[in-house]
């Protein structure tokens, strides 16, 4: 791990399960290589994870069955190390590439930019030419302006060990805000081809399916009805991602989906058993198959504790000059140069919201009044807007770094405005981002305003949490408030952390941590923790700036409320302009992106960045 990453917690444990063929799998790590320095339960980093798969590997060769390395896509974005570099990536995508992995696909992050579309045809494909996979995405290549596969549409291989022979696809969902130098094309048009056709008849004794998917999306359940219409019997291993959450989805007996969850916190494990080999015809219908899945904390203790090594025979001379490469990069960016420190956590889930520990508060009601100005109109009232999918991680009491500028947010969007709106239609806007869903068309779904762990469709667990409220009345994002998981229950945990066993307890303390529930039970995480609460957001929040004050003497008694400006500057980040276009529309103002014109060319990582330094003291 990092040098100053603190070291991990022990905690009670639950062991891998194996099976004939078994996946480690990483997705939307979003350039977090380096781990999390501030949150010991993920702190190991891209080093480390290359000593436990090359551990994992010769275990799997010492028990005689397979693993195969999967990441499924989002590797960019949200991480000093991937954003603060120019060009962005300078040291992340070599050090990703030093892992081997068997399977590997892109996500929609890798697709925002036209530079970052490139940079993954040109560095990251060629890289891993066998194991790159792109059934529904091409490139335009700029020399020639050809449209050409991003990477090969699937791949067949054997497996090592035991030889079951395996077809392998890897698709993005149905994502359409993808810049010009690449296409998406849709999962269904994609499984009409003819390419498609022949490769769901080629009689592997497994599929694979690697996909920027949630598991819930319509898109996997697409794709494993086709498959299964022509394999009645052959088990079906999805692996997934893009919501940001732990989970696992059964398709049927034979077919399942795990998504590994976000940043690198989570290291996913799944398991099949009792597949059989196809001796030229079809698999019988009495194979029984299972799958077993594990949530790995991407911590040392737990790495540790699943190779059955310690410190001094864990690191692998690979794993430690990844290590390194990583606390160089990082070092070259400065990243752990200190802009402020936070006097307290401020959370994006954790708290509700509106409260003092929420970030979109603070946002709210600090940040952006202070910040949000344009010289030339900055008397003018007005509104400005963003979308709470701009920020993307927690701020924790300490140390605030340009590191964390970019966990925040990592987004290039700038803030956009329309001047002199009048304020009966501006004042509509918000209440239509957030609650004015069929206002917009299904293109403009406002669940993309929001952060992902609460705009990707989620499973039934989550969904009945959502429907809960605090008691204050306040809605739940999810939470294993329920669960049977509680701290007091630790069947099926085998390892005691050794400060619990040296004070001679049974039921130790747990530290907070996921939970998780999914269609395979609730027994999915290695390290049992207690659960969190995780508040639902609003897609959107607003600040009033530079509203007229309350007419009076100014001796603090006054009544009566500021009298509403006629007009305002509506100001919003440019993210959110198909949205806003459409809101004022909806609201009777005849608008268009003609009116829009640039308020700040500052990027919301320049405004936190800058309101930190000013109002934060410096050193903790
Ligand atoms: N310029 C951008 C780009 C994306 N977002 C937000 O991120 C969400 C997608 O995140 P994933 O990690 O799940 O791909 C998207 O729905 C937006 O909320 C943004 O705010 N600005």
């Amino acid at each position: 791990s990092q040098p100053g990453a603190p070291a991990p917690v022990a905690a009670p444990m639950r062991d891998l399960e194996w099976g004939q063929i078994n996946f480690i799998h990483t997705t939307d790590i979003h350039g977090w290589l380096g781990g999390h320095l501030q949150e010991p339960q993920y702190s190991a980093d891209w080093g480390d994870y290359i000593s436990f798969t090359s551990h994992m590997r010769k275990k799997a060769d010492e028990k005689g069955v397979d693993l195969l390395v999967i990441d499924t896509g989002d590797r960019i974005e949200g991480n000093g190390l991937y954003d603060a570099s120019n060009p962005k990536g300078k040291y992340s995508y070599d050090i990703f590439g030093e892992q081997t992995i068997d399977a590997l696909c892109t996500g929609n992050h890798e697709l925002y930019q036209e530079t970052s579309v490139a940079r993954e045809h040109n560095t990251t494909v060629p890289k891993f030419k066998h194991s790159y996979i792109a059934s529904n995405l091409d490139y335009i290549e700029p020399e020639t302006g050809n449209q050409i596969p991003q990477a090969q549409r699937y791949i067949k291989f054997t497996t090592k060990n035991l030889g079951y022979n395996v077809v392998a696809l890897g698709f993005l969902f149905n994502f359409d805000r993808n810049a010009n130098n690449s296409v998406v094309q849709p999962v269904e048009e994609a499984m009409k081809e003819e390419w498609f056709q022949k490769a769901i008849r080629e009689k592997p004794d497994l599929f694979l399916v690697i996909g920027h998917v949630g598991l819930r999306m319509k898109e996997f359940e697409q794709i494993f009805k086709v498959i299964r219409d022509e394999n009645w019997y052959t088990p079906i291993a999805f692996l997934g991602g893009h919501a940001h959450v732990r989970d696992a989805r059964k398709f049927d007996d034979k077919a399942y989906a795990i998504a590994s969850g976000r940043y690198f916190e989570t290291i996913g494990f799944l398991s099949i058993d009792g597949i059989k080999k196809k001796s030229g015809s079809e698999v019988s219908a009495e194979a029984a198959v299972t799958f077993k899945r594990r949530y790995i904390d991407n911590n040392l203790f737990g790495l540790h504790y699943h190779t059955g090594l310690n410190e001094s025979t864990f690191p692998t001379e690979h794993g430690r000059n990844v290590s390194r490469l990583i606390a160089e990069g990082r070092k070259a960016l400065n990243l752990d140069d200190s802009f402020g420190c936070a006097s307290q956590d401020l959370w994006m889930s954790r708290a509700p919201y509106p409260s003092d520990s929420s970030i979109f508060s603070w946002l709210e009601t600090q940040v952006l009044p202070d910040s949000i100005v344009n010289e030339e109109r900055k008397d003018v009232p007005r509104l400005a807007i963003v979308n709470t999918g701009a920020i993307r991680f927690d701020i924790f009491k300490g140390a605030f770094t340009k590191d964390s500028t970019y966990l925040i947010s990592p987004f290039i969007s700038r803030f956009n405005y329309i001047p002199d709106v009048p304020y009966a239609v501006a004042s509509k806007v918000l209440e239509l981002l957030n609650n004015g869903g069929p206002v917009f068309s299904s293109a403009l779904d406002t669940q993309y305003l929001t952060i992902p762990e609460q705009a990707v469709p989620r499973g039934p667990f989550f969904e009945a949490a959502s429907a809960e409220t605090d008691n204050e009345g306040r809605r739940l994002l999810f939470a294993d408030v329920d669960s049977p998981q509680k701290p007091l229950s630790l069947s099926g945990a085998n390892s005691l952390s050794k400060q619990d066993e040296d004070k001679g307890k049974d039921d130790p303390e747990l530290i907070g941590g996921y939970t998780t529930r999914d269609d395979l039970g609730d027994d999915g995480d290695d390290a049992i923790h207690s659960p969190i609460k995780f508040y639902a957001v609003p897609n959107c929040i607003q600040a009033k700036i530079s509203f007229p004050s309350p007419p009076g003497n100014g001796d603090g008694n006054d009544t009566a409320p500021a009298p509403d400006p006629e007009t305002v500057d509506l100001v919003f980040i440019d993210y959110v302009q198909p949205w806003v276009i459409k809101a004022l529309q909806f609201s009777g103002g005849d608008y268009s992106n003609d009116n829009v014109k640039v308020y700040t060319n500052s990027t919301l990582t320049d405004v936190i960045a800058g309101w930190v330094k000013k109002h934060w003291k410096k050193d903790c």
